[in-house]
């Protein structure tokens, strides 16, 4: 760089050096951050009274399903996200407010939620990520077993897995959907990072290795690299996997971290999923739907007639009513050979009148509809 494109010199000296302002000592900065936690905390007092008469204002309710809004909560968490500028990211916002919310609400009772157990699973972190740590969790034998205890009502909500982003559906879930009355009532999201969890955390010790199938999927690639010749034993959940490594030497099990603290374990390596957006998507079972929250997807299963162009009709009016099908699965249905369930996903909500209207013409061509659920789209 030539002497003229170069900044002009400048004389050293005290007075070129920028003034900092004296750095606050570290008392000063905790009892800054002591006066802050004091009005949070009468802030989360004062919230929880009102969040109490609300209750009352509901009237006289029998238990705390009665007082659960989901499409109210969804709509809190929305604004929690679009309010946010940072330093925390949108989702750690969202996990603290759905705390004091779940809170909240189980100053009534806490909401019975059943998942596929036993504790340490995905679906116990799923039912955590939805309705917060205030509630008490039933951990469950099987997806069945979820369907079931919500349809009897020992459990108010259940949580089920049906989707992963790299496995696809978990068809058992929506076999159950064919015989049962249960409605869908939300979704949530969860990123699934497994770990091959052992006993002694030797690698060089593995001869077995446990975890649900789903779990070998996701991590098929590793699998296949790093322990081609150890056996695979499926299982029905990844804590039960976890559960059984805990008892050898020679055996590890697939599962989330959680796991290995519930039935202590160490992680031998991890996260060892093939693709790093392994996402699983969960659905929130109840009895009954709720109102449209502004941001909601329709569930439905159709039957449809067998004859020609069938399925283009029944599908045809979403799209000219302007509503966005998001997914579309074929199960065998219940009602003999050849006949078939689809399972269609739209966004927007049944009390939307361009839903009413294309629901209204899909009935003229399917054998059957059912609205499993209408229902916010998860959050984060
Ligand atoms: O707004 C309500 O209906 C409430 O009961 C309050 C509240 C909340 O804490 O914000 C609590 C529980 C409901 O599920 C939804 C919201």
């Amino acid at each position: 760089m030539s002497a003229k494109g170069k900044p002009p010199a400048k004389s050293a000296g005290r007075d070129v050096v920028p003034k900092k302002p004296p750095a606050p000592k570290l008392a000063e900065l905790r009892e800054r951050v002591d006066g802050i936690d004091r009005s949070i905390q009468e802030l989360i007092a004062e919230r929880a009274r009102f969040a109490s008469q609300i209750g009352q204002a509901k009237g006289p309710l029998a238990a705390a399903i009665d007082y659960y809004r989901p499409e109210r909560e969804a709509q809190v968490l929305r604004r929690v996200v679009d309010r946010n500028e940072g330093p925390l990211e949108g989702e750690v916002l969202v996990r603290v407010f759905r705390e004091i919310m779940s809170a909240c609400l189980a100053q009534q009772e806490p909401l019975k939620i059943g998942f596929l157990g036993p504790a340490g699973t995905h679906s116990e972190q799923a039912a955590y990520k939805h309705f917060g740590h205030s509630i008490l969790g039933l951990p469950l034998g099987s997806i069945e077993e979820v369907f079931g205890e919500v349809e009897s009502g020992a459990a108010d909500f259940g949580v089920v897995p049906v989707e992963n982003s790299t496995q696809g559906t978990i068809q058992s879930t929506l076999d159950t959907f064919l015989g049962t009355d249960v409605k869908i009532c939300g979704e949530v999201e969860l990123r699934v990072h497994q770990h091959l969890l052992s006993r002694s955390g030797r690698f060089e010790d593995i001869e077995r290795v446990y975890s649900h199938p789903q779990s070998f999927a996701q991590c098929k690639a590793w699998l296949r690299q790093h322990l081609p010749d150890a056996e695979k034993i499926p299982l029905a959940s990844n804590a039960e996997a976890a559960r059984r490594a805990r008892n050898a030497d020679d055996a590890a099990a697939i599962a989330g971290l959680s796991a290995a603290s519930v039935y202590g374990l160490k992680s031998v390596a991890g996260p060892i999923e093939d693709r790093p957006d392994n996402t699983t998507r969960f659905l929130v079972l109840g009895r009954e739907l709720f109102p449209a929250s502004g941001n909601d997807r329709t569930s439905l299963l159709i039957f449809i007639k067998d004859q020609p162009g069938a399925l283009f009709q029944v599908l045809a009016p979403f799209a000219r009513h302007g509503l966005s099908m998001n997914r579309i699965e074929s199960r065998p249905g219940h009602g003999g050979r050849w006949q078939y369930a689809f399972f269609v996903d739209v966004g927007g909500h049944i009390e939307q009148e361009a839903m009413r209207l294309a629901l209204a013409e899909v009935d003229e061509f399917a054998e059957q509809v059912r609205v499993l659920g209408s229902y916010p789209v998860a959050i984060v």
